[in-house]
């Protein structure tokens, strides 16, 4: 058996399977990579999930293909893509915190809220001076309620999400079921946000690996994992 027949792939999507863009929205998806997705997941016979902080909202809008995924920092979780995503019951943040946030955007050009079902995203990428007060907002909202709530820190983002899921969560769960139970757990991240993910993966016996130390960039990370699959068929089919 080779490694590929014993790894399971778990793989982070912003600034991981595509290069961070101006806008949540902005983001530009290599055209090849659902379809690289796809066979990589047959090569490791289903052994392949996406764990994003994305909703599955937009996982299934930039990723449309059937591969296990992880939403909202493993708020939601789709092992079988076929099947309704688990939702555990998880608390929402107060309607007052987002409205609070809204009026802070509202007075920063550039800077937004990206909503998500458990929580909600405070994006100062393009408003870059407002980093410190964002921070403190977020964090306030969470001093509030911290036996519900985690503040996260993103790329220039402060994210505001219910205790009780991560990504190292999502993985745990994801290796304790078929296709990934007994197989060696490579999780492939770019941020804080995937230091649980590659925790829980090193715990099952894997490997967390740093995008910008193992590969550079998401482009040599989508050319190695094209590398990795058997080469295509004629042009135009899709397996
Ligand atoms: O877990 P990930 O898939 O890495 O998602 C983490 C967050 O990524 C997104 O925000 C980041 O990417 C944006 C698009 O490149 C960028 O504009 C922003 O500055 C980054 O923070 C996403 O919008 C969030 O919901 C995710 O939690």
């Amino acid at each position: 058996m080779g490694p590929i027949e014993r790894a399971a792939l778990l793989l982070d999507f912003d600034g991981t399977l595509v290069e961070i863009a101006a806008t949540p929205d902005a983001v530009r998806v290599d055209p090849l990579l659902p379809n690289l997705l796809y066979r990589l997941a047959g090569e490791l016979s289903g052994a392949l999930a996406v764990v994003s902080g994305r909703s599955l909202r937009d996982l299934d809008t930039f990723l449309p293909v059937p591969i296990p995924m992880a939403g909202d920092h493993g708020a939601t979780l789709r092992p079988d893509p076929a099947a309704p995503a688990l939702r555990p019951d998880l608390p929402h943040p107060p309607a007052a915190w987002r409205a609070r946030a809204a009026a802070l955007v509202a007075h920063h050009p550039g800077a937004l809220i990206e909503d998500k079902d458990h929580g909600f995203v405070l994006h100062y990428r393009q408003a870059p001076g407002l980093g410190p007060e964002a921070q403190a907002l977020m964090a306030s909202f969470v001093a509030e309620d911290p036996a519900a709530f985690d503040l996260l820190e993103a790329r220039m983002a402060w994210e505001i999400r219910p205790r009780g899921a991560s990504k190292g969560t999502a993985v745990q769960a994801l290796m304790q079921r078929a296709p990934f139970a007994g197989r060696v757990p490579v999780f492939i991240g770019d941020d804080v946000t995937d230091e649980e993910g590659m925790e829980v993966a090193r715990r099952f016996g894997g490997f967390g690996f740093k995008l910008q130390d193992a590969f550079g960039s998401p482009a040599a990370l989508r050319d190695w994992l094209a590398r990795a699959v058997a080469p295509p068929g004629p042009a135009g089919t899709t397996p």
